[in-house]
């Protein structure tokens, strides 16, 4: 699959279908018991409150006339209780709701990072990083008053109208019906809009992806971007990106806010049509209307559109949320190719021999990268990887660790066939030294014990001394307790890979796997490293992507690879007298070196 860019809208692999509803269930079920017991609370709530009309009917078609001042009192007192109640239970409801809309949030985050961590590379290949970050964050969150208050709001809300409606058809059923006309009409404006509003939320979803995607690759590439002095270039860029998010959106939100104005129409209408013809039906002594009766309406009125509001904004927010689900869902369903067949079982202590049989393997369908490599590496040989840039030696490496599947052919450790054995078991024997030596934030100490977590920190500093990392580190200002930020950008290219091949070394892998630097190193640093490399190295197979002279020469066997083939294998002596492409290389690039 090509990669997707910051400027190339995503397209949805799945439609939004109502399982993902039903799914989004699954993750409140656990706390359906506060839900239903803040439901309880706002109905009581609301019911209590739809008393206060009722009263006020009765304080104006009884208290009144028979200047009853003891009753009004009492009633006063009785809706001063209420008022009380209803404080203390919306307080309630705030805390749960609050509470359970982050539990539900963090489970759904969670799922999400935890299958991140199961993806394959390929995965990572496709898409740019902040566009999954964003899922990761940004989309959650969208969800947050949704599952918060947007439901327990809803449910209650449909009880308050219950109630409204059973209070309403009490006092009158002509003005309660006269009232109902307008409903039919605002699903109707719903129907329509529905569809407009679903793909315009798309759209800005897709918009905010882009717009982050963006950044994290300006933030990564910050300083390629300051030496080639591109900031008004990116600045532009971004601006077109925010501009074309910021579109997006107020479309989206104009589709949301034309609810509103149908709403406020229809019961402003339906409101007159009830004050007229219930005025006109009182001067008409019609049996049944007081102004008692007029007045409650009225006021039960006000409140009918209320939850009709809050119901239309859970119907937009669920129109919204819908736009996320869909990219949440997504990135959980991501398959994850590679992974444990049936039946796999764990890989047995590794001794070492590797072999690859007629092995071939595209990134993309139809273009394969590597064409029927064959070789063997016996147990202790190191084996450097040599070609021109391009030539598939880091395919071959990640290839040896299963980071992607084979379109045909085997790879065997051992004898046997590594995507028979689990991946977890596969990956923990060996080691593997990329060519950036990634350091995460936290102390060195952290850094070096990535490669074995139950190593104690006796361990970690043997390691380091082993590979001649360990007097840099203790010249630290706090040793390997100094923090490192995440890239390690306080620390020198050089100490950077020193504290990766301790990282490796702490694993004590049978097999490793480095990549190592082209960078040019200092020559003290360089003899450093090849101390360390060779401490590295003892009693391993080792497979390098080699570019120092030094290591290729120290090697077993070169293997030299180019258009997707293994050209020559042989020993530096024997390739040297076979003059083939070895030859040319070491005649170009190495030669001088011998010389100096
Ligand atoms: N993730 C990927 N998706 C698609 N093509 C890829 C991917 N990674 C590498 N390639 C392509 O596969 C080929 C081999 O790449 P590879 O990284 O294995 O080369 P290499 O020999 O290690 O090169 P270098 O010495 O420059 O690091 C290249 O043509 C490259 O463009």
């Amino acid at each position: 699959m090509a990669r997707n860019k910051y400027d190339i809208d995503e397209t949805l692999q799945t439609e939004f279908n109502f399982s993902h509803l039903k799914r989004l269930a699954t993750y409140i079920r656990p706390y359906r018991g506060d839900m239903i017991f803040t439901v309880f609370l706002l109905t009581i709530s609301s019911a209590l409150s739809m008393l206060a009309p009722v009263f006020l009917m009765k304080i104006m078609d009884e208290f009144i006339p028979d200047k009853n001042i003891a009753g009004i009192v009492i009633i006063s007192v009785i809706l001063l209780a209420i008022y009380f109640i209803i404080s203390i239970i919306l307080r309630m409801k705030i805390t749960i709701t609050s509470r359970l809309g982050q539990n539900i949030i963090h489970t759904i985050r969670a799922d999400i990072f935890k299958h991140l961590q199961e993806l394959p590379f390929s995965y990572y290949d496709d898409k740019p990083h902040g566009k999954i970050q964003v899922r990761v964050v940004n989309y959650v969150n969208s969800l947050s008053d949704l599952l918060s208050n947007g439901i327990i709001n809803t449910i209650t809300d449909l009880f308050s109208l219950f109630f409204i409606v059973g209070f309403m058809l009490y006092i009158n059923v002509r003005l309660t019906l006269i009232c109902l006309i307008g409903l039919p009409l605002l699903m109707v404006i719903i129907f329509v809009i529905k569809k407009k509003q679903r793909v315009a939320w798309q759209l800005s979803s897709n918009k905010s992806s882009n717009l982050n995607a963006y950044i994290a690759e300006s933030i990564n590439g910050i300083r390629v971007t300051q030496s080639f002095t591109r900031e008004n270039e990116n600045i532009k860029i971004f601006n077109t990106l925010s501009g074309d998010y910021s579109k997006a959106w107020m479309r989206a939100i104009r589709l949301n806010f034309l609810l509103w104005p149908s709403i406020e129409n229809i019961s402003t209408w339906t409101s007159i049509a009830v004050y007229v013809l219930g005025i006109s039906w009182l001067d008409n002594g019609m049996k049944g209307i007081t102004v008692g009766v007029l007045i409650a309406m009225t006021n039960y009125i006000g409140r009918f559109w209320a939850p009709i509001n809050t119901l239309a904004s859970f119907y937009n927010s669920l129109l919204t949320a819908i736009s996320y689900l869909e990219r949440i869902f997504e990135t959980i369903d991501e398959p994850v190719l590679v992974k444990d067949y049936e039946g796999a079982v764990d890989m047995p202590p590794i001794k070492g021999e590797v072999e690859f049989e007629d092995v071939t393997f595209s990134y993309e369908d139809g273009l394969p990268i590597l064409n029927d490599i064959s070789f063997r590496a016996n147990v202790g040989d190191s084996i450097a990887i040599v070609g021109p840039t391009g030539a598939g030696k880091t395919t071959i490496i990640n290839l040896i660790s299963r980071f992607y599947n084979l379109d045909s052919g085997k790879i065997t450790i051992d004898g046997i066939d590594i995507s028979k054995v689990t991946i977890r078991s596969l990956r923990k024997q060996m080691g593997v030294m990329l060519q950036d030596s990634f350091i995460f934030s936290g102390t060195i100490m952290d850094n070096i014990r990535y490669g074995n977590m139950e190593a104690t920190d006796e361990q970690v500093m043997e390691a380091a001394k082993t590979v001649r990392a360990h007097d840099f580190i203790i010249n630290l200002e706090q040793g390997y307790q100094t923090q490192v930020n995440e890239r390690g950008t306080r620390l020198s290219v050089g100490q950077r890979q020193l504290i990766s091949f301790a990282r490796a070394l702490l694993a004590d892998p049978k097999i490793l796997i480095l990549d190592e630097a082209t960078s040019s190193i200092d020559t003290e640093t360089e003899i450093l490293l090849q101390e360390g490399l060779n401490k590295l190295l003892a009693n391993r197979t080792s497979f390098i992507i080699a570019h120092r002279l030094s290591t290729i020469k120290n090697s077993t066997c070169i293997m030299y690879v180019d258009n997707g083939k293994i050209q020559e294998m042989g020993t530096h002596e024997e390739l040297l007298e076979r003059k083939g492409y070895y030859y040319e290389l070491y005649m170009s690039q190495y030669k001088f070196l011998e010389k100096e």
